[in-house]
């Protein structure tokens, strides 16, 4: 350490070994004066510093506690100096600083509880000889208390993210159909607005393009109060249709329940009746629904009192319609009176945009049930389902998606469990083989064409624009391709 005086204590030493009294008593005075110099400006440094000062001695009492110590801990100097450490911390640094003859840097420690440092200790030696240690610690119990508030309070705005989004959800009836194609957007867009109304909706669409599910969809976005009720007038027998709708007294016929049946319909009142397979219904049933939707009241089977009711009606089917009534298998009448509003719900293949997104649902979805983490869907797998003709709809996808979810042995759902009935593709787009395709050069031309489009549509997720450019197309062809192809959306 460098001093202003001018002896120093090898020269001190000097003269105590050969007896100078004279000189003595003057180093005396001089080192007093060193020491005295010294003491101050280590005081001021004390003082000066933000962080808590505090030195032990080799026998851990302390030696030295500034200001922002006392400050720090409530633990006054005086009360503290010449005292073991131990005798105030519980959780002490220093002494296995000391202990382990170690140096820490900038270390997060909890001296005491509700008191956040980050500390610089080390020992303190004197000739190679562990003397004592120093430690620093700066205060950032604020700033500990902040993060954990902020923490906190993050974690409030998440849950209260989460209770939105599902008020949100619920509020949205039609947040159960998947899908952003434009065909699924526009069919959501006329049934959002007809469910507001209390007129009959016709839901059109093959199997499994989610009739039943427009159908509740509007029925929970109305303002009806009643039940929903499904009848499938495919699967009830002719001779039974009319007692299942209407209902019967008690003893209206031999067989009947004693005690007589409310009917569907009636089952139905102040809610929906979903009338499903509609092209099903008997031709003598048809008429009698008729008068109903005309009469808004009925008879049950037997009985004599006419039965008031306020049931919405919708209507579902995949049959022609128009082609049965030319063949004299559905009345003309019923039909103008169910087909106020149609829906038409597109079949798979005509929004093929929506397979990924549909695939990404279905996986969470089958994920969840059989407790399979599965956070990737290969390509090629991807591609295969935007080949596929889909003749089942959305439900064929997901129980092909269910199976591959129950069968996948990783977190990537896979080709290797699909049905045969998929074609299975190898990615990626170069490692398809030609010579392997059945046909002409022209057939394999056009097959071979629509499998590498195929498979870059699936893997930049239908963004067209990506799928152009990594083929080296413009858009347009691409677009004028996936339709000669059949590979279109709408
Ligand atoms: N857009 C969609 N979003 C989410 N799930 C859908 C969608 N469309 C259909 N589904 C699901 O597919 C399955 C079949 O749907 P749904 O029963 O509504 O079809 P459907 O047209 O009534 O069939 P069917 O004519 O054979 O009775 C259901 O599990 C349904 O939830």
């Amino acid at each position: 350490m460098n001093s202003h005086c001018s002896l120093s204590i090898e020269e001190f030493r000097s003269y105590l070994e050969t007896d100078q009294s004279e000189k003595i008593i003057e180093s005396f005075q001089h080192l007093l004066t060193l020491y005295e110099l010294q003491q101050a400006r280590l005081e001021a440094l004390l003082d000066t510093v933000n962080e808590a000062i505090c030195i032990i001695d080799e026998s851990d009492k302390v030696v030295v506690w500034n200001h922002h110590a006392e400050l720090l801990y409530g633990i006054a100097t005086d009360e503290i100096i010449g005292r073991p450490i131990e005798g105030f911390f519980s959780n002490l640094m220093l002494t296995k600083v000391m202990k382990e003859r170690r140096t820490v840097h900038e270390e997060y420690h909890t001296p005491c509880p509700d008191t956040h440092v980050l500390i610089n200790a080390r020992p303190v030696k004197l000739s190679g000889q562990v003397i004592g240690g120093v430690c620093a610690e700066r205060d950032i119990t604020e700033v500990v208390q902040l993060n954990q508030k902020l923490s906190q309070t993050h974690q409030e705005v998440q849950t209260l993210k989460q209770e939105i989004d599902k008020i949100h959800s619920q509020s949205d009836s039609f947040s159960t159909v998947y899908g952003h194609s434009s065909a699924i957007r526009e069919a959501v867009s006329i049934a959002r607005r007809v469910a507001a109304t209390a007129v009959p909706v016709l839901l059109r669409g093959e199997s499994g393009t989610g009739k039943e599910l427009f159908a509740r969809a509007i029925h929970d976005a109305s303002q009806v109060t009643g039940p929903f009720i499904a009848i499938n007038c495919g699967a009830i027998s002719p001779s039974l249709f009319e007692s299942e709708l209407f209902g019967y007294q008690p003893g209206a016929f031999t067989g009947a329940d004693r005690k007589g049946k409310v009917g569907l319909l009636e089952q139905a009142n102040g809610g929906t009746l979903l009338l499903d397979e509609l092209g099903d219904m008997p031709k003598d049933m048809q008429v009698k629904l008729l008068r109903v939707l005309q009469d808004k009241s009925f008879y049950r089977v037997g009985g004599n009192k006419a039965i008031h009711i306020d049931v919405r009606i919708i209507a579902a089917t995949h049959r022609n319609l128009e082609e049965m009534i030319k063949n004299g298998e559905f009345r003309e009448d019923l039909y103008y009176r169910l087909n106020v509003v149609a829906v038409s719900l597109p079949s798979l293949r005509d929004r093929l945009d929506d397979i990924p997104e549909l695939v990404h649902k279905g996986v969470l979805h089958y994920g969840t049930i059989h407790n399979k983490k599965i956070s990737k869907v290969n390509p090629a797998l991807m591609a295969s389902f935007i080949q596929y003709p889909w003749p089942g709809n959305i439900r064929e996808l997901f129980n092909v998606l269910e199976r591959l979810v129950i069968l996948a042995d990783s977190d990537q759902l896979g080709i290797d469990n699909l049905p045969v009935t998929f074609c299975q593709l190898d990615f990626p787009v170069e490692s398809i083989d030609p010579c392997a395709m059945e046909g002409s050069l022209l057939e394999k031309t056009i097959s071979l064409e629509k499998e590498v489009i195929a498979k870059v549509l699936a893997e930049y997720h239908f963004n067209k624009a990506a799928a152009a450019k990594k083929l080296g197309i413009p858009r347009s062809t691409l677009y004028y391709k996936m339709q000669k192809l059949g590979l279109e959306c709408q």
